[in-house]
């Protein structure tokens, strides 16, 4: 990336200018600037994180702790739904559809308190890691799945199937954060149409999903409905709290026409009958990937 330097600014100020620097070394914490290039290599200037840019050990405090309070969520979340499960207080299905949908979303919600660093993505890519390896360690029964995770990401409580839907889902989670991040629209817009449209389709497919798709009997036009509306609104709402923390910056006129069209071709990608050779998890944000990489190329 090109460098240069700023004026020095207000320390104080909400706003920061960090300049990410790959050939000389950062400049002194006082003239610390920041600019994210965003694809269309145009300056914009962001915000910290949730806190001021600080010196680089409290950076990777910051983004440790940021780490720890991720990962007992993670855990909390899940035990929490399977505590309102095992009360019969919600049916397990929709025990499961409620964790599919909140945890990619909360995840992608505590982007903002993780530091300015370079490596914030890395760090805060560890939650999503450390949940692959519980998958795949009690997906092949390597121990004794203790936490229940089994009992509450599984359709038929098989350890096995941890390796399928939860597995792909984890791994999205990951390349959204290291590829993607917080400063690009594509991976927002991914996590969101994989969680909540891909979600919800099945919450409300399964209660009003009388009326089928003529090319899917197993798909309903309420489900894809809901989909392409709740995936819509919830990527819509993600990019404008990104948006709000000053790390991405958008034409809103243009950028609800694209969500629109990511969102209706991912709901058409959802629906075909094809699910049972590509898990949704994989098909959905794909789709959603590459017609955001598409569609925002001017970003
Ligand atoms: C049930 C899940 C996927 C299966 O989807 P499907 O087969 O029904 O289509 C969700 C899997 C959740 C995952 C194991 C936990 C991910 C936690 C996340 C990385 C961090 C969440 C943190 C937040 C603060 C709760
Ligand atoms: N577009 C959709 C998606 C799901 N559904 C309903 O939700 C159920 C589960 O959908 P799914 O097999 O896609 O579930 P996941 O693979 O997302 O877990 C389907 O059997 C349908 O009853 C629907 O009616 N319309």
């Amino acid at each position: 990336m090109t460098t240069s330097t700023l004026p020095s600014l207000n320390p104080r100020a909400a706003t920061c200018f960090i300049h990410l620097r790959l050939s000389p070394p950062p400049p002194p914490p006082n003239r610390r600037h920041i600019f994210i290039h965003s694809a269309s290599k145009k300056l914009l200037p962001i915000k910290a994180a949730a806190f001021p840019a600080a010196g680089g050990g409290a950076l990777l405090l910051q983004d440790a702790a940021a780490t720890a309070v991720v990962t007992g969520g993670a855990y909390a979340l899940v035990s929490t739904f399977d505590y309102l499960t095992d009360r019969n207080i919600i049916q397990q299905k929709l025990s499961r559809k409620l964790v599919h949908i909140l945890s990619g979303l909360l995840f992608m919600v505590s982007w903002p308190i993780y530091s300015t660093s370079t490596e914030a993505r890395y760090i805060a890519s560890i939650v999503p890691f450390i949940n692959c390896l519980r998958l795949i360690i009690y997906g092949f029964s390597m121990a004794i799945d203790e936490g229940r995770l089994t009992k509450s990401l599984t359709r038929e409580g098989k350890p096995e199937e941890l390796l399928k839907g939860p597995f792909y889902y984890v791994l999205v989670l990951i390349v959204s954060a290291l590829v993607f991040w917080r400063e690009s629209p594509v991976g927002v817009i991914s996590v969101a149409m994989m969680c909540a449209g891909d979600g919800i389709a099945d919450i409300v497919g399964r209660r009003f999903g009388s009326l089928k798709l003529p090319y899917n009997q197993e798909k309903s036009f309420a489900g894809s409905i809901s989909m392409f509306a709740f995936g819509f609104l919830v990527s819509v709402g993600m990019l404008y709290y990104f948006a709000a923390f000053g790390f991405i910056d958008l034409s809103w006129d243009r950028t609800i026409k694209r969500v629109a069209l990511i969102a209706l071709l991912a709901t058409l990608v959802e629906s075909l009958p094809t699910s049972s050779l590509v898990d949704d998890n994989i098909s959905v944000p794909l789709a959603s990937m590459i017609t955001a990489l598409l569609t925002f190329q001017d970003q």
